[in-house]
């Protein structure tokens, strides 16, 4: 496969059981094969995006003291903002090209678990930036949950199987900013390959060029999608979970050519997590003669404290 396929969620809400049929096969087959689809019909709507977008700025520009006070010590990164270079893929010792901020779940009807998560960061400077990132994060949440209902059906479980595990689960919205580039990076880029580590994950900003996904015979292919979609991609905890049948591929996003290099790329992937005690152990409906079971069992929380310690976000 040489491109991403793309779907709509409407197909999937309609009241005709043909289209909702329909979408769980392409996004299912898509992701047997290529592991990503760019999504159209989600819950985002495009004043939301705009506004989204210029916040996000606005924040990245604020003074760099500015930013690093928003820098919290001790929670492996997980609110608040992560400087330039912190983060490095996995196995890899050069730092990505670029700077985050992490907004994490809104607990509102559960005390115990609230107390699980650490507290989200507040930007004093910026009213509307805590607004509109929950706002963002609630939607996509929903978005996610309806593509998780598709997968579940896909994978001839209940369709509401996700659903308690991702109530409250440990998703992160994460506005990135690839800053330009002032020197020859040598072996940096804005980020090197990798999978991810969540259920699946939702991307705004893949309409410029930059991300690109190895299909299976090793070739990178740019992932570019419409204004109004939005690229979705299984992650590891997922593709354990279904013992690799849904693919977590791996991809990447490259420097621009250097005659661009003065420009700034800014993306915002949703990280869809579950509640820490969901198993990720291979569902039995996923392993037969032809496909041993290839994982271990493990706990999402305790797989996602071993990632975070290889990404460099943890000590
Ligand atoms: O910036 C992008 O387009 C992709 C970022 C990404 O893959 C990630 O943060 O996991
Ligand atoms: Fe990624």
């Amino acid at each position: 496969m040489n491109r991403i396929p793309s779907v709509n969620l409407q197909d999937f809400l309609s009241e005709d059981a043909n289209r909702k049929q329909k979408f769980i096969d392409e996004i299912g087959k898509a992701y047997e094969e290529i592991g990503f689809v760019a999504l159209k019909g989600h819950f985002l709507d495009d004043q939301l995006v705009d506004n989204l977008y210029s916040e996000v700025k606005n924040f990245f520009d604020l003074p760099v003291e500015t930013k690093r006070s928003y820098e919290i010590e001790g929670i492996g990164g997980q609110r608040g903002y992560i400087s330039f270079g912190k983060e490095s893929a996995k196995g890899k010792k050069e730092g990505d090209l670029k700077e985050f901020w992490h907004f994490g779940q809104y607990v509102e009807d559960d005390p115990e678990r609230a107390k699980e998560y650490p507290e989200n960061v507040t930007v004093n400077e910026l009213a509307q930036f805590n607004k509109i990132g929950k706002e963002t994060y609630q939607m996509l949440e929903k978005t996610a949950k309806y593509v998780l209902r598709a997968l579940a059906l896909y994978l001839n479980l209940e369709e509401t199987y996700f659903d308690n595990y991702i109530h409250n689960g440990n998703s992160i919205l994460r506005p990135i900013h690839y800053p330009p580039i002032l020197e020859e990076p040598e072996n940096a880029v804005r980020a090197a390959a990798h999978g991810d580590i969540n259920l699946i994950t939702l991307l705004m900003g893949a309409q410029g060029r930059g991300l690109q996904v190895q299909n299976n015979a090793g070739e990178w292919i740019d992932a570019m999608a419409e204004p109004d979609e939005l690229m979705i991609n299984v992650g590891d905890m997922l593709s354990r979970h279904t013992n690799n049948k849904l693919k977590s591929t791996i991809h990447r996003v490259v420097n621009p050519p250097r005659e661009l290099w003065g420009t700034s790329r800014y993306s915002i992937p949703f990280f869809m997590h579950p509640i820490s005690e969901m198993k990720l152990d291979v569902l039995e409906s996923c392993i037969d003669e032809d496909n041993p079971k290839q994982f271990d069992n493990i706990t999402a929380g305790e797989f996602l404290n071993e990632r975070l310690i290889e990404l460099g976000l943890k000590k």
